[in-house]
This record gives C-alpha cells, structure tokens and sequence, in this order.
C-alpha cells in the first residue's frame, strides 16, 4: 500500500512548549490509522497541522504526492481532506440537511461566492449537494431528522451530524477527532460499524480516539505520541506490548 499522507518532521512550539517534535506517520490508501496518546501528548495539534488550521514551525506534510502544508484549509478540503473536529459546534439557526450541505459547499467547483450570489452554477450544485447531504445523513442514520433544528439534537447525534458533515464533502482523507466520546452503546456500535463500511470503500481514515477498545477493533495501525513525539507505530497488536508504550500509556490495559 502507498501512502496517501506524509508526515515527517513536523514539529509545532507555542512559545516554550513543544506541542509536537520531529513527528513522522504516513497513512496508507485505504487504511484506518489510529492516534493515540495520554492528554496534552499532541493529538490535537496534530490534527490541526494536517487541516491547515494550525501552521507548522517545522517539517512537512505531503498528501496524494504534493506537499500541502501551506494551503490554506478549503484548499486542503478540495484536494480531499475532511475533518470532524469533536467541539466543532453544530450551525445554529440551520436544520440537519443545512449543517451537512455545509460539508459539500466548501469543496464545490463554484465556490462559497457563487452560492452567495446565487449564480446558476451554485444552483446546479446545489442539487448536487442535497442529493450528497441526504446520502451522507442516511449513513449516520440521520436522514429522518433531516429538517429538524441541528441544535435540538442531543449531543451524540450532533456528533453523528459533524461526520455527515464531513462525508458529504465526499473526502479520500477523513480525519476524526474522537468521534466515540460522549457516544452511548449502541451510537458508538453504529459509529465502529460506519468506520468499518467507510474502510471497506477504500477511505483512507485518520483517527484520534481516547477508546482503547474501540482502537484495538478498528485501526489497522496504531501511533502513539506521548510529550509530542511518536513513542511507537504498528498495529495494536505490536504497540501494546511496546515497553516505552506500556509504561507512558496503556499501563495495566495492556
Ligand atoms: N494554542 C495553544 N497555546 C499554547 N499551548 C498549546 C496550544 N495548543 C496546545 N498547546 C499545548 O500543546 C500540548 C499538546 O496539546 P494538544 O491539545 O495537541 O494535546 P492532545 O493530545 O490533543 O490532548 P487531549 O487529549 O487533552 O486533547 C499541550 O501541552 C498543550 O497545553
């Protein structure tokens, strides 16, 4: 497998602190690749540093062949790349489908000023976009809410609106930041069995997840950081036993 994204080198200091140093990981096509680590090991960061919503101090970021790392965000999300961020707030004021189609708006051809000027390209695109934001909703088992208010949602289910969000822009990259927390049993079954469907499309999904159990079931590969830098990659299997992982991390999980 090849991979879809490159990371090597990236490093990130908000003044005196290293939020990350000297990170390496590739995402292979078609790969569920987790991140884990205890809290303030980088994750976050790390995320917005791919998204562009962050620029890097150091290092590079190259995906589908090209280096990307000084494109702006909807750049970024036009190549491809999407992110449900876990504290991205639901649009208020907007119903579902409305919050979803915003997923699809940032990547179309015609752009967010045709859709304010109501061109007749951003109307034919928006055609198109309805028709992605109710397959998209349909996944995540939202489609009947459709025109329901997105705030009077309860919280698992604005979670599942940020993944159609998401999907809906039709991304080859994915990148969840802990989409199980705040998830009850049978939300977070249908979010591994969604990520598994995805997978098995070909999407390759990059996943920030405090959830051991729910890593050890999905990723394919496993990365670890701790204090900003990687402790270890491979799959579950190989890092829980890592003794730099045990002792910094899983402790008596493993
Ligand atoms: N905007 C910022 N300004 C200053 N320091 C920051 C900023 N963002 C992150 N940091 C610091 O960088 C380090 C990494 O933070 P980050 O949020 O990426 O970790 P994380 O692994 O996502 O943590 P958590 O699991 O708690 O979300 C921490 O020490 C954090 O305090």
């Amino acid at each position: 497998m090849t991979a879809l994204l490159e990371v090597r080198g990236l490093t990130r200091r908000f003044g005196g602190i290293h939020a990350l140093r000297d990170v390496g990981l590739d995402v292979r096509e078609g790969e569920t690749h987790a991140v884990i680590g205890p809290n303030g090991a980088g994750k976050s960061t790390l995320f917005k540093l791919i998204g562009g919503q962050l620029a890097a101090t150091a290092g590079t970021i190259t995906y589908a062949g090209r280096r990307i790392d000084h494109l702006a965000p909807h750049r970024r999300a036009r190549r491809g790349i999407a992110i449900a961020f876990q504290d991205a707030p639901v649009f208020h004021g907007m119903t579902v489908a409305e919050n979803a189609m915003v997923g699809a708006h940032a990547v179309t051809s015609a752009g967010p000023l045709s859709a304010v000027l109501r061109l007749p390209r951003h109307r034919r695109d928006e055609q198109v976009i309805r028709t992605a934001a109710a397959h998209a909703l349909r996944r995540v088992a939202l489609h009947e809410l459709a025109d329901q208010s997105a705030e009077s949602l309860p919280l698992g289910r604005q979670r599942a609106l940020q993944v159609a969000r998401a999907l809906c822009g039709r991304p080859r990259l994915l990148l969840l930041d802990e989409p199980a927390s705040g998830l009850r049993g049978p939300e977070r079954t249908a979010l591994a069995a969604l990520i598994e469907d995805l997978r098995g499309e070909g999407m390759s999904i990059l996943l920030v997840e405090h959830d051991v159990a729910f890593v050890a079931r999905l990723a394919d590969r496993v990365t670890v950081l701790d204090l900003g830098a990687v402790l270890a990659t491979g799959t579950y299997q190989q890092i829980r036993s890592d003794p730099a992982v045990i002792a910094a991390y899983l402790g008596g999980h493993a």
